[in-house]
């Protein structure tokens, strides 16, 4: 089964950039692959990006969307499964199993798309990643990450097409910063950005304040330097985040406003170009002065979003004829 969840599933990196920009100069070059075929995204968090570009991309390639905002209209699904000997008693808030709902709506979809972030209770949980387990077990059908408990791909892939783009050294140098924020957010953008970049001919920098470390699976080689003015020397991209803390599991650590990016920050890079996924909140995370100016690569990075889908989308369709 051809699912789309991470860089592992991706075989050559370079193909899969290029064919986004393929799509990008020729949007409707491969109208007939997804024809008569549909893509269901479930959603069970909020989405502004994911769902349009998604959707966009998807209708691109021909396909029929389906869309539901499971997390909110659909019935509670539970994910646990029993145990021998121990049996899930559906006698709370869920009314539905994911081994029914995920078969049924694979009746319905010849590709499901799903959105279901971290909860930041339960590491363990988490990083489980119980709801894709599920849904690859029981959908029969393939499977795309708009955003999992530990990663989200598609954005990372439009973070790579952007890259590429607007990159003037043959390696540039990538730093990830951890910026300020007062809520509780997930790792996965941050984690799979890591992820991409390793594969990726670039020279990658992850700046953040003590306890804010990632899992190691995912920063990889990366360099970790905590002294963020240091991380910013010389940088052609600083690709600015918010997340929680890994190992005290979800916990927000520190509240020090000097990790927002301002001007003064970018002043450090060599001419530096300021990314990030987007929702951000301004002058908590990252200063008007940056967004607003020319080094904000914001909306573009955003705009790539539609091919990083359709280039997914084509691999997965591409499999299927397999
Ligand atoms: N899909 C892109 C980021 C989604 C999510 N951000 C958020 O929940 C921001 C919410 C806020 O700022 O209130 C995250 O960090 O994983
Ligand atoms: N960057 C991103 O995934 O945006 P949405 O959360 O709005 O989909």
């Amino acid at each position: 089964m051809n699912h789309f969840l991470s860089i592992h599933d991706v075989q050559d990196l370079n193909q899969l950039i290029t064919s986004g920009i393929i799509s990008k100069r020729n949007p409707f070059g491969d109208r007939k692959l997804g024809q008569d075929k549909t893509i269901g995204l479930l959603f069970f968090n909020s989405s502004l990006r994911t769902r349009l570009s998604t959707q966009k991309a998807a209708q691109n390639l021909g396909l029929n969307v389906l869309i539901m905002n499971v997390g909110q209209d659909g019935w509670g699904l539970e994910m646990e499964e029993s145990l021998p000997g121990m049996p899930v008693v559906m006698d709370g808030a869920n009314a539905e199993h994911v081994k029914e709902a995920a078969a049924v709506i694979g009746q319905y979809c010849d590709i499901i798309g799903i959105r279901s972030f971290a909860k930041l209770a339960d590491q363990e949980k988490d990083y489980r990643e119980l709801v894709f387990e599920q849904f690859k077990k029981y959908a029969g059908v393939p499977i795309l990450n708009l955003e999992s408990e530990t990663r989200h791909p598609l954005q990372s892939l439009a973070d790579c097409i952007t890259i590429e783009e607007f990159k003037v050294k043959a390696r540039p140098k990538v730093v990830l910063t951890w910026l300020p924020h007062f809520k509780a957010l997930p790792q996965a953008v941050a984690n799979s950005f890591c992820e991409w970049m390793n594969r990726m001919d670039v020279e990658l920098v992850v700046t953040h304040p003590q306890g804010y470390e990632l899992a190691p699976e995912f920063v990889g080689n990366a360099e970790v330097v905590y002294d963020q003015d240091k991380a910013l020397e010389g940088a052609d991209f600083v690709y600015g985040k918010n997340w929680s803390s890994f190992t005290n599991y979800g916990q927000v650590l520190v509240h020090d406003p000097s990790w927002m990016i301002t001007e003064e920050k970018m002043a450090r890079t060599d001419n530096g170009k300021f990314m990030h996924c987007l929702p951000v909140r301004r002058n908590v995370k990252v200063a008007d002065e940056v967004l607003d100016g020319p080094r904000s690569l914001v909306i573009e990075q955003a705009a790539n979003r539609e091919w990083a889908a359709q280039a997914a989308l084509k691999e997965i369709l591409l499999g299927m004829q397999e």
